[in-house]
């Protein structure tokens, strides 16, 4: 699904923000991604999404080397991404009910057909009586809530969330682990960067990545939360 070897990141002419990640994501994968604040998650998610190119090193996403591929074919392999961005990115002059129904009016789906979908996903996420409301007129969790129905409601191959629950309260926040589980039991790779440890407790058996100062912490798919729970023997992750 997503190949990085030896990838850097550097913005401007300071030094490297992201250094030497080399990691395999596999398909169907659940990966949390944590460190601490600027360690660079964020900018570990816009390369997964193609917001940025890396300043060295070989990224592959869905089998294709996406570093040097021309930039006409970028916005097809977005097409592929669900995001949730940190700051949502809602577009304010549409409805609750349209920004879900975004990626599938994009998509070429006729609108008799996902009228039920988006119905479903706006009770799923606790805005039915929300749809037709304006982003602006929404608090901080709802409309955190519209970014991930809207990411999710046409079944990505990959979706990449970055904070997703910072706004809701605990019980949301189990509810829409929830969604992503279900999402990543129809086949979706799931990516998401996160702070919240009860968060992390929360789903026993997904696989942490752990960025520290721009760099991946330990072997990715080495770590299982709950601890304890790790694919191999201590010794053989020595280097
Ligand atoms: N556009 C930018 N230009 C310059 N530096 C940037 C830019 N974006 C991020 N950085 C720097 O890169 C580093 C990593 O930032 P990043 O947002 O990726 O971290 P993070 O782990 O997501 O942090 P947080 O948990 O606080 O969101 C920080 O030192 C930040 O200042």
């Amino acid at each position: 699904m997503v190949r990085f070897e030896n990838v850097g990141l550097r913005y401007g002419t300071g030094s490297e923000t992201l250094s030497d990640l080399s990691f395999t994501l596999q398909p169907g994968g659940f990966y949390m991604l944590t460190g601490a604040s600027g360690a660079g998650k964020t900018s570990l998610l816009k390369l997964l999404y193609l917001a940025m190119r890396p300043s060295r090193g070989l990224i592959r996403l869905f089998g294709e080397d996406v570093v040097t591929m021309k930039r006409d074919r970028l916005p097809g392999f977005r097409r592929r991404i669900g995001v949730v961005f940190q700051d949502f990115r809602l577009v304010p002059h549409l409805s609750v009910f349209d920004n879900i129904a975004l990626p599938l009016r994009v998509a070429g789906v006729a609108e008799e057909d996902f009228e039920t979908a988006v119905t479903e996903m706006l009770a799923w996420v606790g805005l039915a009586d929300r749809a037709s409301a304006r982003p602006a007129t929404l608090s901080g969790g709802e409309q955190q809530r519209v970014a991930i129905a809207r990411a999710v409601i046409g079944r990505p191959e990959m979706l990449v969330a970055d904070e997703p629950t910072g706004n809701v309260d605990p019980e949301m926040a189990a509810r829409l682990m929830h969604l992503f589980k279900a999402l990543n039991k129809l086949g979706t790779t799931i990516v998401i960067a996160t702070h919240d440890a009860h968060l992390l407790s929360s789903l026993p058996g997904i696989q942490l990545m752990r960025l520290d100062r721009g760099r991946i912490a330990d072997p990715v798919g080495m770590l299982k939360y709950p601890p304890g729970k790790t694919t191999s023997k201590p010794a053989e992750r020595r280097p």
